[in-house]
């Protein structure tokens, strides 16, 4: 994976301790920087968001520690690690502020090489997190999300799908006769096949579509947003380009189960169950093609 240096926003409402911070963290780190805690807000939300926020509390308008309330409260921006940096040093303040889930809180005058420490360590921190997310979640053969992951999001989209009486679908796809892939040109070149379409599946759905291994040669693709007719008119899409594929000259084709939320449904096993049994009939009438589940 491409290094990229660790982004830290530094929040301060003068210039001179905006300058100073910059000076001083700029050359590990890609540093950007916002005078008022709304400005703040407004880039930590717009995203990608920053690997730490260096938060001054003593600020006009909006301050340091609202500042945090309000970026602990919001989903996207809870787990960005926050450091305060500030002239209110009492234990009280301190205390505050690692309440409000504050993850370290230096005191003005600060020392620069205290301060280039104390990044480093939640910097350090903040990339083992991320590091084991990204394992808990993702394939590491195909990059793609994992079982565990599709799982969680699922029952997460169901309950809001249920909640906003809105469209939800699932297509199980499944490579076809993809052991005599392994048999006729080694596991090798049975693993390249995976990569190559889960390439193609992900370059090839929507926004709100969550593509995952679901196992061996086995994906799912979980449709937010799109009901029956929609989902198998995709997926009769991606039939059609993945047997154009042809890795290494080799033709490769996959069967494709879909079904959509029924009211009735409350876990995604209900869901899968169907979208699998429809996969079932989709091998039986010969594979290559796309099977429905109501
Ligand atoms: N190369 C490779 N093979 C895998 C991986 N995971 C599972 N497999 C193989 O995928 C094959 C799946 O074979 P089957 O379940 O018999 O299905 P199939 O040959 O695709 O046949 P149909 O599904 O009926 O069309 C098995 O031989 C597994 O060993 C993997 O990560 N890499």
């Amino acid at each position: 994976m491409e290094y990229r240096k660790p982004e830290i926003l530094i929040v301060d409402d003068s210039p001179a301790n905006i300058h100073v911070l910059a000076q001083l963290l700029s050359a590990e780190y890609q540093v950007k920087v916002a005078s008022d805690g709304a400005r703040c807000l407004e880039l930590a939300l717009a995203g990608p968001a920053p690997d730490l926020i260096l938060l001054d509390v003593n600020m006009p308008e909006i301050n340091g520690y609202e500042v945090c309330k309000q970026l602990k409260a919001n989903e996207a921006t809870k787990t960005i690690p926050i450091i305060f940096i500030t002239g209110m040093t009492s234990a009280e303040n301190e205390a505050y502020g690692f309440e409000l889930g504050a993850v370290d809180y230096i005191s003005k005058p600060f020392h620069p090489a205290v301060v280039e420490a104390r990044v480093k360590t939640q910097i350090t921190i903040k990339q083992q997190a991320d590091k084991l997310e990204r394992m808990a979640m993702r394939d590491q053969l195909t990059g793609l999300y994992n079982r565990y992951y599709l799982i969680d999001i699922a029952s997460k989209k169901i309950a809001s799908a249920v909640n906003h009486q809105s469209p939800l679908s699932i297509a199980v796809i499944d490579i076809d006769k993809f052991k005599s892939f392994n048999d006729q040109y080694g596991h090798e070149f049975g693993d390249e096949v995976l990569v190559e379409f889960a390439q193609l599946l992900e370059s090839h759905c929507c926004a709100n579509d969550v593509v995952s291994r679901y196992g061996g040669e086995e994906f799912v693709m979980l449709m937010e947003g799109s009901d029956l007719a929609l989902s198998l008119e995709k997926s009769e899409s991606l039939r059609r380009i993945a047997s154009e594929l042809k890795p290494k000259g080799i033709s490769v084709t996959a069967s494709f189960g879909v079904t959509t939320l029924r009211p009735q449904d409350d876990c995604f096993d209900d869901m899968f169950s169907r979208a699998d049994a429809a996969l079932f009939a989709a091998k039986t009438a010969g594979r290559n093609c796309v099977r429905q589940h109501q």
